[in-house]
């Protein structure tokens, strides 16, 4: 049925859909959308019709504002998908943990009678034990003193409520007031310091940051600092292989704030926005890493004053307690700006999070989740205690 035939047996309406069969003219004879919506100029019954066919201009621009509803629909899951990832990848990440902390929960409720002195020690205990710290979990067990008493709580389940809800209040509120955001210089580069004890995850974590930057399309560029472990200086060439990202290496047990200096010059001269430079792991008490780190520092800010923008502190998770030593030593003597809590999947120890937050007021900036490239997430405390507690909550 011809166009006209279709109007004299349908009654008009002022718009139409119709089915666009030419200009043949249109690339390839194909025009861009099949179906336009065309408005009737002479709307009466009967009678032989005139119709607006939109520019091809006009259905040009349709389809590509189609498309882009299209592109931004796929790009809105896209995220989704991706913050289900991350929080997929944090629940895995805390599984040893997790189960710990329920077993042990478990086990603190099972015994449960009354809420009475011997109550709150079990509590505190349970808290100690769970790697939150002595002094969180005397802090804790004192505000839960009042709160259980304030909300009348007397059964297992409005006591677990009571006290789960804490945790995560907890969580939630610490470091409200601590700068957990990473830094950047407003022109050149930024220079970012990994700092930690022998093998916590510096160069691992450089390996990870450095793709997370460039995949964020970021300009980067690692400098092998550590030239006193054999080996360190291949292990951070071998990431920027694997990552298209340039290397400024030392020779063995060359001065690492020589290697500071080129890395610099690299990365101005390259107009790169990022330099992470791997530091040796030395025991945080040896006054001589101390040194070198001061020396570093002043290598850099002869060259660029306003840095380094990030002095971050690698902490593995699974040496618990020993972590929140090692964070206190690192901070008298440096200016720690943030720390990296590494290895978090293969430790039950994922409450120390807690007293390095409360005890040493240092914010928790990453998290590494594993030994692959992508492994390591921006530390969210709420997602954090989520994770964490959520499944407590439906137990
Ligand atoms: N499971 C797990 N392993 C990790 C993580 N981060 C690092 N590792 C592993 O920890 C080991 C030590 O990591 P490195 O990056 O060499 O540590 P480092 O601090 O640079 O060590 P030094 O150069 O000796 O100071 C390696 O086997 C890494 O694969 C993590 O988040 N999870």
């Amino acid at each position: 049925m011809g166009l006209f035939d279709f109007f004299k047996k349908k009654s008009v309406e002022e718009t139409v859909e119709v089915e666009v069969l030419y200009p043949s003219s249109w690339e390839n004879g194909v025009p861009p959308i099949k179906v336009v919506t065309v408005e009737v100029l002479q709307p009466t019954p009967g009678q032989a019709i005139d119709i607006v066919l939109p520019s091809r201009d006009t259905l040009e621009t349709e389809t590509e504002t189609e498309t882009e509803t299209e592109t931004e629909t796929e790009t809105e899951t896209e995220t989704e998908t991706e913050t289900e990832d991350a929080s997929q990848k944090l629940d895995s990440g805390l599984t040893k943990t997790k189960k710990t902390w329920s077993e042990r929960w478990n086990s603190f409720m099972a015994n449960f009678r009354s809420v009475d002195e011997d109550f709150f020690d079990d509590l505190e205990e349970t808290l100690i034990g769970a790697d939150v710290g002595a002094q969180t979990a005397i802090q804790l067990t004192e505000e839960l003193r009042d709160e259980v008493k304030l909300k009348n709580a007397k059964n297992k389940q409005e006591i677990s409520k009571v006290i789960v809800d804490k945790l995560v209040e907890l969580y939630r509120s610490q470091g409200i007031d601590e700068d957990a955001s990473m830094h950047f210089a407003e022109q050149g580069p930024t220079v970012i310091l990994l700092v930690g004890v022998n093998g916590v995850g510096k160069t691992t974590t450089i390996g990870k940051l450095s793709a997370y930057y460039k995949n964020a399309g970021k300009k980067v560029v690692l400098a092998a600092a550590d030239t006193f472990r054999a080996g360190a200086t291949e292990q951070l060439v071998a990431w920027g292989e694997r990552n298209d990202v340039p290397v400024v290496t030392g020779a063995a047990k060359a001065d690492p704030a020589s290697v500071v200096f080129d890395g610099v010059k690299t990365a101005i001269d390259t107009e790169a926005d990022i330099l992470f430079v791997d530091t040796a792991g030395r025991l945080q008490n040896n006054v001589n890493l101390m040194q070198e780190l001061a020396k570093m520092k002043r290598v850099i800010t002869r060259e660029l004053p306003n840095e380094p923008q990030e002095v971050l502190l690698a902490l593995d998770a699974t040496t618990g307690q020993n972590a929140v030593q090692q964070a206190k030593l690192f901070k008298d003597s440096t200016d720690v700006t943030g720390i990296i809590l590494t290895k978090l999947d293969g430790t039950a120890k994922g409450g120390i999070i807690l007293p390095i937050r409360n005890e040493l007021h240092l914010p928790v900036k990453w998290v590494g989740l594993g030994e692959k490239v992508t492994d390591i997430q921006p530390f969210e405390a709420n997602d954090f205690a989520k994770s964490l507690f959520g499944s407590l909550l439906t137990e």
